[in-house]
């Protein structure tokens, strides 16, 4: 290893700490008045044995039913009870009904909302059927029934508001992990071998926590509001203990002749109601403008409950065999077809092609992260002997992460911008071994000088958008490494980084090859690149492999036309000041594909026999082959070169 760094910090334009503290204060003045309040109001029913000028139960009958005074600033009620003594004594109990309905909300409705979302399929079906069955129910018929169960007690009428506001919030929950789960970082860790769970708890959890939080606010306003209106109508029984609601309640029996005791409960409870919404809505401005980076729409492909490992192929040197692999979207548009190409172990394939031909879509049915609407539906991915599209789900989680790592072209969206460099290595690490505290930090630092990334110590402790691109693409490939995967497909891993970065990151993966001979599949347009790094090319074109070969042989003698004209259209190759040749034309969409040569429409050299029928993969030599019918004839004419 040649090349090293050192730490490029950013200067941080997003984090935690006083800088939200100084955006929250600046944008949301409301809100921090409100958690001003509520913050005080915890503390005023803490302190209330020293606040409250008496105890709230001491009855004088000589003041019943007196209004406010200079002994009695809230008044007196029926009993002859000071009322500003009774509202400090009332906040706890308020408060814990109201955090009590706030538990069983959160604890139902968030883990199943982000298990529906993630996991999708029955699970997801059952539990949204289950949500809109609950959400139908109306609710206080059923806070009645458990109050005449359950003796009038405000807490299992609590506890019953929580079951029944849950379903809201699974549904929120849901939606929001719909969106997260289709983000890189996570497809990153599914591909790290990260369990399902980790990520429904370590990712997904923190992303839904904004509108979680608000959801939340609204629901402690509106339990508190629903606990005064039991105690208002009398259907709970608070013992002795004041709180607001027996409060309302005492209230309620003389409000046509004391009107008065309605207003301090009364007071109280709007404006904790209203502190609670104005809370809701500044969590929600402030996490609004949270980054979205929703790059790249993942989902499981393959539903097969019970997968069966076929082991097929096992005299085959290939590392990776791809045969005869069909992916479709919809309701049957083909995206690739009959995709054919081996990956040798220690080798590096580039798949190259214009946008839009499917080398996407065939790296993530490698890696069986295709699209929610797309599928492999023919052919097989066999991996290390197993077929991967016949094993199903249980195939692909054995062998991602430890057997096949993915490197994307987004290096910081494949990054959760939530966690540190070094809990994603953490994480990753605990994937693949079983390491003590201090062991996994040294694994860590391991991989970081691997990729050659030196003051690990900040590296470890600096989140996403506090590193380079190129450090962020050197921190993947280092989380790619942390499984010894023996294939690592890397898609335009150095397109979006500036050219010296490019060239660094290209030297990298070189050096990290020939240290552990892994192998590379390398997604790229750059023929630059596939001439620096890779073995053989395999060229797409309108979802079909049109041509492979090794790239010294397809460098100098192409033998498809489109490769040709691709690479007669490549800057890097063209004699300085010579003009180059363009290709004319766009790649046909899916669904609109001639029959017979699908690259007919755009070649200088087509004939009738190009479209009369469909053309397979011809061998040509011992390790090529093409999908031109006519490539003896335009070797012969000179159109391709000898
Ligand atoms: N989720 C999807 N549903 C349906 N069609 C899709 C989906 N994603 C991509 N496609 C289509 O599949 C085809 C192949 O796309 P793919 O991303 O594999 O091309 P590509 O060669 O990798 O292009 P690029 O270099 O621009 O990434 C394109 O026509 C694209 O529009």
């Amino acid at each position: 290893m040649t090349t090293t760094l050192t730490m490029d910090v950013r200067p941080a334009s997003s984090g935690a700490g006083p800088h939200w503290l100084r955006r929250a204060l600046r944008h949301q003045p409301l809100g921090v008045a409100a958690v001003g309040y509520l913050i005080l109001l915890v503390l005023a029913g803490l302190l209330a044995p020293a606040l409250a000028p008496y105890d709230p139960q001491a009855q004088d009958l000589t003041t019943v039913l007196s209004g406010p005074s200079a002994a009695h600033w809230l008044g007196s009620d029926s009993l002859g009870r000071d009322v500003l003594s009774r509202l400090l004594y009332g906040i706890d109990p308020s408060l814990v009904n109201t955090v009590t309905a706030l538990v069983v909300f959160l604890a139902l409705g968030v883990p199943f909302g982000i298990l529906a979302g993630y996991r999708g399929g029955w699970i997801d079906a059952t539990i949204s059927r289950i949500a809109e069955l609950a959400l139908g129910i109306p609710a206080i018929i059923i806070v009645l029934v458990v109050l005449a169960v359950f003796s009038s007690s405000p807490t299992a009428a609590m506890v019953a508001l929580g079951v029944l506001g849950a379903p809201g919030l699974t549904r929120v929950t849901r939606g929001v992990t719909l969106v997260v789960r289709e983000e890189l970082f996570v497809t990153a860790a599914r591909v790290a071998g990260v369990r399902p769970w980790r990520i429904m708890s370590g990712h997904v959890l923190r992303r839904t926590l904004g509108p979680v939080l608000v959801q939340a606010s609204v629901f402690a306003g509106i339990s508190l509001a629903f606990q005064a209106a039991l105690a208002f109508l009398g259907v709970t029984s608070g013992g002795d203990r004041p709180s607001w609601g027996a409060m309302i309640g005492d209230a309620s029996t003389v409000i046509t002749t004391n009107p008065w005791l309605l207003v301090p409960p009364g007071l109280a409870i709007a404006f904790t109601v209203l502190a609670f919404g104005v809370l809701g809505d500044s969590i929600r401005d402030l996490t609004s403008g949270e980054p979205a980076t929703v790059t790249r729409r993942t989902a499981k492909q393959a539903r097969d409950p019970k997968p069966k490992l076929s082991i097929v192929d096992a005299t085959s040197d290939a590392l990776l065999n791809v045969r005869g692999l069909n992916v479709s979207a919809g309701a049957g548009t083909a995206l690739v077809s009959d995709a054919t190409f081996q990956v040798r172990a220690g080798e590096t394939v580039a798949l190259v092609g214009e946008s839009g031909c499917g080398k996407t879509m065939t790296a993530l049915a490698v890696l069986g992260l295709l699209p929610a609407a797309v599928r492999a539906d023919g052919g097989e991915v066999i991996f290390d002997s197993t077929d991967l599209v016949a094993g199903g789900p249980k195939a692909y989680r054995a062998v991602r992460g430890s057997g096949i790592a993915y490197i994307a072209q987004d290096a910081l969206g494949s990054l959760d911008p939530t966690h540190t460099i070094g809990s994603h290595l953490k994480e990753v690490i605990g994937c693949h071994d079983r390491l003590s505290a201090r062991d996994t930090r040294a694994r860590a630092v391991e991989l970081l000088n691997q990729v050659n990334l030196t003051d690990t110590d900040r590296v470890l402790a600096s989140y996403p958008h506090e590193i380079s691109g190129g450090m962020a693409q050197r921190v993947n490939i280092a989380l790619a490494l942390a499984g010894r995967p023996r294939l690592v497909i890397a898609d335009e891993p150095t397109t979006a980084l500036d050219v010296t970065v490019q060239a660094e990151i290209l030297r990298l993966l070189r050096e990290l090859q020939e240290d552990t001979g892994m192998a590379i599949l390398l997604i790229t347009h750059d023929w630059g690149v596939v001439a620096d790094i890779a073995d053989r090319a395999v060229v797409m074109y309108a979802g079909e492999v049109v041509e492979q070969s090794d790239v010294d042989t397809l460098f100098r003698a192409p033998r498809f036309p489109y490769s040709a004209a691709l690479l007669a259209a490549d800057p890097n190759s063209a004699p300085e000041g010579a003009r180059l040749p363009t290709l004319p034309g766009r790649v046909p969409p899916p669904g609109s594909w001639p029959s017979g040569c699908r690259f007919a429409a755009r070649c200088a050299h087509v004939r009738d026999v190009c479209t009369a029928g469909e053309v397979p993969l011809i061998p040509v030599g011992a390790h090529a082959a093409t999908r031109c019918v006519r490539v003896d004839d335009l070797v012969q004419e000179g159109a391709l070169p000898q």
